[in-house]
């Protein structure tokens, strides 16, 4: 695909190490016209065959001289925002930490990247939303229910205050393989507890729209094509249960569905309180940006044949 620009582009990636990073990195790397500044904590965990194709710059966002260093040195005409903690749970029990790294770490980017006047584009979540009335559209009125939520919101606030020229692209349950992860998804997890024989919980009430990485990485780039500016609601379009997915994901790999356990939200203990029914209405990027998901069944696929040439 040829990226519709003439000069060269330096896009640098944040939390280029987690799931949706190393999509970004592998989408870009072979597109003319573009350096691929790849940051995250430490060394990267991007596998060696890409090595040559992209920059390597270990980047901790929430420290101002680590990412002003970066963006002097490089020089970036656009950057992606995908680093963060997004463990939820995590983010509840340890809010300084969130808040250091979710907002104050999305603060240092923006103010880099007003010096240099960058494209900024900024994942976000469905966690923004409080999940009464989901789906949403991009208009709604966020009101997160945990600390993630909230920190993801305020990053969202300090970049619509921003001089810069911006997206906001909101995402839904992502699942994918990818070397290194430091989190698991639902596909993965169901997988391998089933194939280990465990007996797994899985949550009956809650409504989101899961999204493929590939998708949501390909959704970026057209983005970053475009310069596209504004809130972006971009997932799945499946609405479903975890417990919906979680037997696809069975019957996918021909696992056994009687070791799913049905259970309520509220009877699940977890430490950040996930909001029960969001999920998106995508219309505005299939509108907009021509953007067409795989079916979750399509996506289960994707996964499995690179988890089988992993395997190989
Ligand atoms: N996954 C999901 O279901 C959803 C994700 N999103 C958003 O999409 C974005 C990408 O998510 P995804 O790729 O799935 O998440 P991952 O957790 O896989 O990746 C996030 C990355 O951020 C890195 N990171 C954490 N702290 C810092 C820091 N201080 N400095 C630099 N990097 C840091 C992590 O590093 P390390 O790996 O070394 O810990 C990790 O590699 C996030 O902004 C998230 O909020 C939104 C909705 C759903
Ligand atoms: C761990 C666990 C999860 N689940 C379900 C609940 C939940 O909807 C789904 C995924 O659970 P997790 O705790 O991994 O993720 P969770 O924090 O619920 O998911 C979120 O991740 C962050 C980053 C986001 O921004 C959101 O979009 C969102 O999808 O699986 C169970 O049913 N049983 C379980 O034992």
């Amino acid at each position: 695909m040829n990226l519709g620009i003439e000069r060269y582009e330096t896009i640098l990636i944040t939390g280029a190490n987690g799931l949706l990073g190393h999509k970004l990195v592998q989408l870009l790397i072979h597109r003319e016209h573009v350096l691929v500044i790849a940051t995250g904590l430490g060394e990267s965990r991007l596998p060696a065959s890409y090595a040559k194709y992209y920059q390597w710059e270990s980047m901790d966002i929430s420290s101002e001289e680590q990412v002003n260093s970066v963006f002097e040195k490089h020089r970036p005409t656009t950057v992606i925002h995908a680093a963060a903690i997004t463990q939820a749970d995590v983010c509840e029990e340890n809010k300084e930490k969130a808040y250091i790294v979710n907002v104050l770490g999305t603060k240092n980017l923006i103010q880099a990247a007003e010096r240099f006047g960058c494209y900024f584009l900024y994942l976000s979540t469905d966690f923004v939303f409080d999940g009464e009335n989901g789906p949403y559209i991009e208009e709604d009125q966020p009101n997160p229910v945990n600390y993630y939520g909230r920190t993801k919101w305020e990053g969202e606030q300090l970049l619509k205050q921003s001089n810069l020229s911006w997206a906001i692209v909101r995402t839904v349950l992502v699942y994918g393989v990818a070397e290194g992860l430091s989190r698991s998804n639902i596909i993965l997890w169901v997988r391998e507890s089933l194939m280990a024989g465990k007996t797994i919980q899985v949550v009956t009430d809650q409504m989101r729209t899961p999204t493929l990485v590939e998708d949501l990485a390909d959704a970026c780039l057209l983005m970053v094509m475009k310069k596209s500016v504004g809130i972006f609601h971009v997932s799945g379009a499946e609405v479903l249960t975890p417990f919906q997915m979680a037997e696809m994901t069975a019957d996918y790999f021909g696992l056994d569905k009687r070791l799913l356990q049905p259970v309520n939200a509220s009877t699940f203990t977890q430490s950040a309180k996930r909001p029960p029914k969001t999920g998106f209405i995508i219309q505005k990027v299939q509108n907009e940006l021509n953007f067409e998901p795989k079916s979750f069944t399509s996506g289960i696929g994707i996964l499995a044949k690179q988890l089988k040439l992993a395997d190989s």
